[in-house]
């Protein structure tokens, strides 16, 4: 047992809670799961994995997510989890994306976003609309984020990688929500982390508190008057949680608001600490213990700008020495070079041309990205004492990607649809399609190879559509040796078992 933090845990909690605490690490807390709404419903998803020997619970009060009770074999192995019908995420950490409750057409910015689990969520609850900029200073971290948006089907969300400290000057005021789920000291995920045990000391917590207090100033500046501002760690210091509140509650325009997890045992925020009294509305905060509700040690806390805490419109030096890429153009379905290109896909997928003015376009090189037409709106619309071509200059230079690959032209007006793309699209895909016949066929496409006389009827250099027990697997390429599976190699991680 480490004593440090049983000594610090008796601060905040009896010695035998304490004790309960560092116990942790030897539960098993139960596997949790979230039904990627954007893809398939819960019901659906829930009568797949059940035909395929796994036993869901719902849990109840959080929509859309279940308990694993039996796993014939490892749930990230199925196809349902290749195909993106599911995040695997802790209960507790879903609350964080609840509490903020994002609304569809919004911006909203996650400040330290990686591996994703909540921009993910996030992205669901708005329906694949609005805007979400998912930030790490991880660039590393960022390719998870990245993996999960093409595995998710995401088209609202923007990657990019700047120290979130910067965000409150750069775009002071611009978001409707902000969720800062800041790195932190990780006392209550001790069960999946228990290198903590050895690393966890005071003048850390001290060091993290610090630069979680520049994260959530950053992103208090740039929500809106009004907005909304999720808090969240995944640890129990009273410094990195209560106290980090307490200092913005004195210092900005702050509410904090009362989140009522029905599902959860919770506590309230702690108001008195080493002798002193802490702000009396932190009660409002949450603080889950593992102990309490099997799931992980958390803290949530959930603040709304009451005034404007603008100060000053940002310059062009602000933005220092990153060279911006090509200017970020937004096109729409009309754009003459980009119709062509649509016209190719509905040619050979029958896919219905209504359908392309749901998205907006950019060309990167040779490829067309798709994504939510928040994003055309995001960088039109005028904020007050923020420059239009700032803005855009911005974006141009900090953003990594929006959205998803659609195409990349392969020849001249000849085009191959991505697999992201197909599996979003497949509801639409009517045409140049083919069904694998076996198991087997659907392993070796999965993986990456050429799945030998499939019942091919097109001509070799046709990409088609690939699917498998009712789902589409990717994106396929007929040659004269079979059919070649055109999966991009980061969607090819994770054995998967196919039955
Ligand atoms: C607790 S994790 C975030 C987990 C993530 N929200 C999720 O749900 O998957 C904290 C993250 O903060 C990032 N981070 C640390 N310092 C940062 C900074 N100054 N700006 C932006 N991100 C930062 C880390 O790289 C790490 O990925």
């Amino acid at each position: 047992m480490s004593e440090k933090i049983f000594n610090y845990l008796t601060k905040i909690l009896d010695p035998e809670s304490a004790r309960l605490v560092l116990k942790m690490y030897k539960l098993n807390i139960p596997l949790t799961i979230r039904t990627n709404t954007l893809k398939i419903s819960s019901s659906k998803l829930k009568e797949r994995l059940e035909s395929k020997g796994f036993k869901l619970r719902e849990i109840a009060f959080i929509p859309d997510s279940f308990i694993v009770v039996e796993e014939p074999f490892p749930i990230s192995k199925t196809l349902e989890h290749f195909a993106g019908f599911f995040y695997m995420q802790s209960l507790s950490s879903m609350l964080p994306s609840l509490a903020l409750e994002p609304e569809p057409d919004e911006f909203v910015l996650d400040i330290a976003s990686a591996p994703g689990s909540k921009t993910t969520h996030i992205a669901q609850l708005m329906k694949n609309t609005g805007i979400i900029i998912a930030n790490d200073i991880s660039f590393e971290r960022l390719k998870v984020v990245a993996h999960q948006i093409e595995r998710l089907g995401i088209l609202n969300t923007a990657i990019t990688s700047i120290d979130g400290n910067r965000f409150g000057n750069l775009l002071p005021e611009v978001f409707d929500r902000a969720l800062v789920d800041a790195p932190c000291s990780a006392l209550g995920i001790i069960s999946k982390a228990n290198e903590v045990l050895t690393w966890w000391n005071i003048d850390e917590v001290r060091r993290l508190s610090n630069k979680q207090y520049q994260l959530l100033t950053s992103a208090i500046k740039s929500v809106k008057p009004d907005g909304v501002i999720v808090y969240s760690t995944c640890t129990l210091t009273v410094e990195e949680n209560e106290l980090m509140i307490d200092s913005v509650l004195k210092k900005f325009p702050l509410e904090i608001e009362e989140i009522n997890y029905k599902t959860v045992d919770f506590d309230e925020g702690i108001t008195f600490y080493d002798g002193l009294p802490l702000d009396e509305r932190l009660k409002k905060a949450v603080r889950i213990y593992p102990f309490k509700s099997n799931t992980e040690g958390f803290f949530i806390a959930r603040l709304r700008k009451t005034d404007s805490t603008f100060s000053k419109s940002p310059e062009f030096s602000d933005i220092g020495n990153r060279v911006a890429h090509e200017k970020m153009r937004f096109l729409t379905a009309d754009d003459k070079d980009l119709k062509e290109a649509l016209k190719f896909l509905t040619d050979e997928f029958g896919i219905d041309e209504n359908i392309w003015s749901k998205f907006v376009y950019y060309f990167k090189n040779d490829e067309i990205w798709f994504c939510s037409p928040g994003w055309k709106k995001f960088l039109t619309l005028d904020f007050s004492g923020i420059d239009k071509n700032f803005k855009h200059h911005l974006m141009s230079s900090i953003i990594q990607r929006v959205g998803l690959k659609l195409a990349k032209s392969v020849k001249k007006a000849q085009w191959k649809i991505s697999t992201s793309a197909l599996q979003i699209l497949s509801p639409f895909v009517v045409k140049n399609i083919i069904e694998l016949q076996n198991e087997n066929q659907a392993r070796i496409f999965i993986n990456g190879g050429v799945v030998k006389n499939p019942d091919l009827n097109f001509r070799p250099g046709t990409y088609t559509a690939v699917n498998f027990d009712g789902i589409t697997l990717g994106c396929g390429l007929v040659t004269k040796e079979g059919l070649k599976s055109q999966i991009p190699k980061g969607r090819r991680t994770v054995e998967v078992e196919v039955m």
